[in-house]
């Protein structure tokens, strides 16, 4: 049987996706309208000094189709702040304009598939800790879903040797370099806390760079024969100087 990658687990992860009702927002007198987006520009501005202090960070994007309108996805140390933040959302007046359409629960994990070859602690590691910590890039785009490895007859990743599981990282990994700069990758493990066991987030500069990164890692083994894909959700950066505009009516 194969042995269990360990894991490095930073920040908890909501993906918190919502549509707005768009035909009762209308019906909102304009002042009230202003009044509420106010008072969610104002928790932008606070979900904004947690990311300055480092205690945290958070995407906003909206996103293209009808699976939703917009996509708020929060990293806190722990499930409760986690939670509180969604309650504070729930809380706000434009929360009832929206309607929930998705939502998703991780933790940032970094597997120990490359462990540091000198053998020093990863937490030592500024660079892992940015990777486990990350402050979320502000890049044009997000693309988001969630998936498994398959257990499926032979195809089962949980009982090949991690022998095997690395080898097959390692190409993985291989064909994400050639995105460096181009992708930012956020892997959050979700096994026992949501449907899937991970939540893949990608941030771009030009979502066509989303359709060539997948894509060619379907042929990759590890997602050709073992990954197992959920709904996918990509978008477009909503910078706080821009949420007036976007809620406009
Ligand atoms: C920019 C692209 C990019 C890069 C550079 C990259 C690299 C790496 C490395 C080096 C490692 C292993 C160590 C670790 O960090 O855990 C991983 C890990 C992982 N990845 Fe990845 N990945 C990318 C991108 C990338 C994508 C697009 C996907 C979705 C797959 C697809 O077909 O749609 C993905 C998935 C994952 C997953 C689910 C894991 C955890 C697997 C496990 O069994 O634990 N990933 N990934």
């Amino acid at each position: 049987m194969g042995e269990a990658s360990q894991t490095l687990d930073g920040w908890f992860c909501l993906h918190d996706l919502r549509k707005i009702d768009w035909a009762s927002w209308k019906k909102v007198p304009s002042e009230e309208r202003q009044s509420m987006i106010h008072e969610f520009l104002n928790m932008l501005e606070s979900w904004q000094t947690v990311e300055d202090n480092k205690t945290g960070s958070h995407a906003l994007y909206t996103i293209v189709g009808q699976k939703a309108d917009i996509i708020m996805m929060v990293l806190r140390p722990n499930m409760q702040e986690l939670n509180d933040v969604e309650t504070a959302f729930n809380k706000l007046k434009l929360a009832d304009y929206t309607i929930p359409s998705y939502s998703y629960v991780s933790v940032v994990e970094l597997g120990n598939y490359m462990p540091p070859k000198d053998g020093s602690d990863p937490l030592d590691s500024p660079e892992i800790r940015e990777r486990i910590f990350p402050i979320l890039p502000k890049w044009n785009h997000i693309c988001f879903y969630p998936m498994d490895k398959k257990r499926e007859g032979s195809d089962n990743w949980y009982s090949l040797p991690m022998k095997e599981r690395r080898e097959l990282m390692r190409a993985h990994g291989m064909t994400g370099r050639k995105y460096a700069g181009k992708i930012k990758q956020i892997i959050t493990g979700s096994t026992g806390l949501d449907d899937w066991e991970w939540g893949v987030t990608l941030f771009a500069h030009e979502a066509l760079q989303f359709k060539k990164l997948i894509y060619e890692m379907r042929f990759d083994e590890v997602s050709a024969k073992y990954g197992d894909f959920g709904q996918f959700f990509v978008g477009n950066i909503l910078p706080p100087e821009k949420v007036e505009a976007f809620l406009h009516v």
